[in-house]
Order: structure tokens, then C-alpha cells, then sequence
């Protein structure tokens, strides 16, 4: 099959991040084979593909989860493939889970202050400069509104319904400050109205990082990203504009069929 390479002129290289070649294998299972992909700075890029093509392994590879078998992935233009996930955090990267990962007995201002103070590598102690919790604390009421959530300032976590978690979550994934961030199925269990809104929130807290996507839900996908990568069986089978994939006769008929031709 052949891939669709069309590079779309969202920003100048270097690229925000660079995969070349990257292959991971777990035994004799071959689940990610050669895959390149650079994703431009301001760029947001979905990948799409059947359930088992290897979406979530391949984030696994780049936020350091896993170790790449074989290829290279490039933050900037520094190697970042085999370190920790701690460290490539401190060096840009953010990804959240398909799961919901708050602390549901902190209240929602403290979910993002502890997300904040993460990213300054402070720990709760009694005895901080006056200085660095003001610091701390201005950055969080900043998140606060940017994921909207101010009126529910001091609900707990595991209070809010399950769409503001998601939304807090995105919230302590930004507070790194991430120059490129990774959401595996963003709008996983949502119903249309909440996937309406989260889209447009990801939209706004997009500007000014890379965004790379993992999502079934192919209006999202379609509306909010700039580029498609479509994966089948551990490969990049075409990379494209969502005219181009929606174009794309061989990804029609390998994956995606009526969903996008309609
Ligand atoms: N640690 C592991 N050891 C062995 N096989 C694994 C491991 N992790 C994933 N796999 C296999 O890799 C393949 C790809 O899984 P992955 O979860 O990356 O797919 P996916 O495209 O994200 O699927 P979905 O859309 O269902 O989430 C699957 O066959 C899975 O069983």
C-alpha cells in the first residue's frame, strides 16, 4: 500500500517531534515496523487505524513507557527514544491516558497545583519560599481557566462528572508547560455533547504546542486536526490532510470504508 506524504506548512522544520524507522517488537510479535512521522510545530495530527495497529504501543514508544526495538525519535532535535518518561516529560513532551488519572480526594485547584509544583520538581513540604507558592499557585488559577473549570474550584475530583475530569486531567497534562502533547482517546466514553466541547477545549489549548491524537471518533478527528496518520498492522499506511485520507481510495477500503466516504 502506498503512503499519501504530503507535509502540511503549519510551521518551518526542525519538526516539533521526529520519528524515523521506529520498530518495536515484544518477542516474536512485530507490533511497530518502521514508522516515520514528523509532526510540525503547531501541528495536530490524529492517528487512526484499527483496534490492535499498534496506536497506543507507538505512544508508549514515544512518551517512554516503552523502549524502541529499533528507529530513532527526536524531541527538537535531541534523541529522546529509551529515556524514562520522567525525564522526556521535563524535556516537552506531556501524554495523558486512556484512562482517567486525577486524584479524586484533592480538590480540583489542588489537582492542578500538584500537577504545577510537579513541574518545578517541589515536593509538599511546610517550609517553601513565599515567592515559589505564589508562583505555583498563579500558574494553577491560570489552568483553572483555561480548562474552564472555575466555578468548581473546590469540588473534589471524584466529584466532577466524568467529561471535567477529562477536562482536569488535560489540565495537569499542561501544567508541564508541554511543547508537545500526547491524548490517547481523549473522548473515550463521552457522549456527543461533552465530545463537542472537549474538542473545541483541545482546539484553544492546542495553540502554540503540537498536538498528536489517538481517537476513534472520526468527526473529531476529521474537524480538529490538521493531519491523519493511518496505522494498520504496526505501519503507517498513509499520512495525510483530512481531504487527502477522506481521498484516499486504499484507506477507504483498508480501513475507514463509509465512515469517511460519507
Ligand atoms: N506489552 C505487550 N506485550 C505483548 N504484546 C503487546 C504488549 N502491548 C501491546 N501488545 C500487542 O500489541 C498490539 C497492538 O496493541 P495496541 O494497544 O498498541 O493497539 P491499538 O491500536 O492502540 O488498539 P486499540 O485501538 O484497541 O486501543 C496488540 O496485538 C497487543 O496485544
Amino acid at each position: 500500500m502506498s503512503a499519501v506524504n504530503s507535509i502540511h506548512p503549519v510551521s518551518t522544520s526542525p519538526a516539533a517531534l521526529t520519528l524515523r524507522n521506529v520498530s518495536k517488537s515484544f518477542g516474536e510479535a512485530h507490533i511497530i515496523r518502521g514508522v516515520d512521522l514528523e509532526l510540525q510545530r503547531g501541528e495536530r495530527h490524529a492517528f487512526i487505524g484499527p483496534n490492535g495497529a499498534g496506536k497506543s504501543t507507538l505512544f508508549h514508544l514515544i512518551s517512554g513507557n516503552f523502549k524502541p526495538s529499533a528507529g530513532e525519535i527526536l524531541l527538537g532535535e535531541v534523541p529522546i527514544g529509551g529515556l524514562s518518561p520522567e525525564r522526556i516529560n521535563r524535556m516537552g513532551l506531556a501524554r495523558s491516558f486512556q484512562i482517567t488519572n486525577i486524584f479524586p480526594r484533592l480538590s480540583v485547584f489542588e489537582n492542578l497545583r500538584l500537577g504545577v509544583m510537579q513541574r518545578f520538581g517541589m515536593q509538599y513540604t511546610l517550609w517553601r519560599p513565599i515567592s515559589q507558592y505564589r508562583k505555583v499557585t498563579a500558574l494553577a488559577e491560570q489552568l483553572l481557566e483555561q480548562v474552564r473549570l472555575v466555578r468548581h474550584r473546590d469540588t473534589l475530583g471524584g466529584e466532577l462528572s466524568y467529561s471535567e475530569q477529562r477536562s482536569l486531567e488535560i489540565g495537569m497534562t499542561l501544567a508541564s508547560d508541554p511543547k508537545v502533547l500526547l491524548l490517547d482517546e481523549p473522548m473515550a466514553g463521552m457522549s456527543r455533547e461533552e465530545t463537542d466541547y472537549t474538542a473545541e477545549l483541545l482546539r484553544e489549548l492546542s495553540v502554540g504546542r503540537s498536538l498528536m491524537i489517538v481517537e476513534h471518533d472520526m468527526d473529531v478527528v476529521f474537524s480538529l486536526c490538521d493531519r491523519i496518520s493511518v496505522l494498520v498492522y504496526g505501519q503507517v499506511v498513509a499520512t495525510g490532510t483530512p481531504e487527502e485520507i477522506r481521498n484516499n481510495a486504499q484507506v477507504q477500503e483498508a480501513y475507514l470504508g463509509k465512515e469517511v466516504a460519507a
